[in-house]
């Protein structure tokens, strides 16, 4: 029997977790224009006067959150020096928070010491409000709040109270800036006028990562995280590559290097090569195909599980009545009302653009008619681990 004992082997890593995403870099590198903006929007804090709101905004992966605390960092070393200026940041990430509720027992949370935390529930939001106000004004002098993933709080209301606190006189003591963060971009649209011209008074758009910049910040990476000499020539360029085509997100481009150094420490290779950065795009790519599959909704699941039973049987490309034969059956047994020949011709059109299948439309001409078919574009073990994750009584 294989000996499954485990040994480190000291092998392709360095120091593996400076590829993590918790793993905060000294330096930013490739984000020079959007740091000094960000760094002129900061500059009143410094000088002592009222902090401006600022909102930064950019998709995913782009280093809005990490030139946030580089930055902050900076600002709170060179605060110390200043005389009089007396300054405190705070960070809540409002993903799962919701409203400004949520967001609002968040930072008196953030703010109050462990034994002193509110619940969730309970309070009226005014005197949420209330409990935030009080904490700001016993903290004194300038606070600047994160509010970062902030198109998640759904409506406005903190959002507009906050800039307005000092204004409002529902603070005296300190100055407040806020620095919202967020990757959707029509949230700056969505919101009312007025929120919009206290919350953006300085925009910093942050662009999508090019090639050459995603070498930059996987180079700095590659001196912590790898033994030297490990990744051949190319390795480094690749990654970059894919993850500039991948919507330039930096956070993609170094999970792609991650995993080739898994992939090259598992296979007992001395070297990473650009053949492990292929193999680990691939195995990155089937992750999210299950990620995607297990978020779908229960029907449009159904559809794609009964293609891929008639995948599985040699059956395709099928068509789409076929498609709907099968997967009638599967309503049956997982005891639900199958939804309309319509509808399933949507789902199959929706899978085919989120890449699941693909579909070909077969013209016969007037006596053959007109059809499409279908078959999957992923493998089908690929699609069956994302379907069984949700879908728990396989069919
Ligand atoms: N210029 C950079 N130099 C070094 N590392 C970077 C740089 N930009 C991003 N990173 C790293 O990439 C990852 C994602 O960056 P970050 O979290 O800042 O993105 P974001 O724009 O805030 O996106 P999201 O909204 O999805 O969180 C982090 O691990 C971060 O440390």
């Amino acid at each position: 029997m294989t000996d499954f004992g485990f040994k480190p082997t000291g092998r392709i890593f360095d120091e593996r977790e400076a590829l993590l995403e918790e793993w905060t870099p000294k330096n930013l590198v490739g984000r020079d224009e959007e740091l000094s903006q960000y760094h002129a929007a900061l500059q009143p804090v410094i000088e002592g006067e009222t902090p401006s709101n600022i909102f930064l905004y950019g998709k995913s992966g782009v280093g809005k959150t990490a030139a946030t605390r580089f930055l902050l960092r900076l600002l709170e070393r060179d605060a110390e020096d200043v005389d009089g200026l007396d300054l405190h940041t705070v960070e809540v990430n409002c993903d799962g928070l919701n409203s400004s509720y949520q967001t609002g027992v968040a930072l008196v949370n953030e703010l109050r010491a462990p034994a002193n935390q509110i619940s969730n529930t309970g309070y009226p939001q005014a005197s949420v409000y209330q409990f935030l106000f009080d904490e700001l004004e016993k903290l004194g002098g300038t606070v600047l709040i994160v509010l970062d993933e902030v198109d998640h709080i759904q409506d406005d209301s903190l959002l507009y109270k906050l800039p307005r606190a000092r204004s409002n006189g529902d603070v005296t003591n300190s100055r407040i800036g806020v620095i919202g963060i967020s990757n959707d971009l029509n949230f700056r649209n969505r919101l009312s006028s007025k929120v919009r011209s206290s919350l953006c008074e300085k925009e910093v758009s942050f662009s999508a990562y090019d090639a050459n910049e995603l070498q930059e910040v996987l180079r700095q990476r590659k001196e912590v995280a790898f033994k030297d000499g490990v990744l051949e020539e190319g390795v480094i360029e690749m990654c970059a590559a894919y993850g500039a085509k991948d919507s330039g997100d930096a956070r993609k481009a170094l999970d792609l290097l991650l995993e080739s150094g898994d992939i090259a420490r598992e296979s007992n290779d001395e070297f990473v090569t650009e053949a492990h950065v292929r193999n680990a795009r691939k195995r990155l790519q089937t992750d999210q195909v299950i990620e995607g599959i297990s978020n779908y909704s229960r029907h449009g699941q159904l559809v794609l599980w009964a293609l891929t039973i008639l995948e599985e049987e040699g059956e395709t490309p099928a068509r789409t009545r076929d498609i709907r034969e099968s997967y009638e059956k599967l309503c049956s047994r997982d005891g639900s009302d199958p939804i309309s020949n319509r509808a399933v011709r949507e789902y199959l059109a929706e899978l085919e653009t989120l890449g699941l299948i693909s579909s070909t439309q077969i013209n016969r001409g007037i006596s053959g008619g007109k059809f499409k078919e279908h078959k999957l574009a992923q493998s089908v073990s690929s699609v069956k681990s994302g379907l069984e994750e949700s879908l728990e009584s396989t069919p």
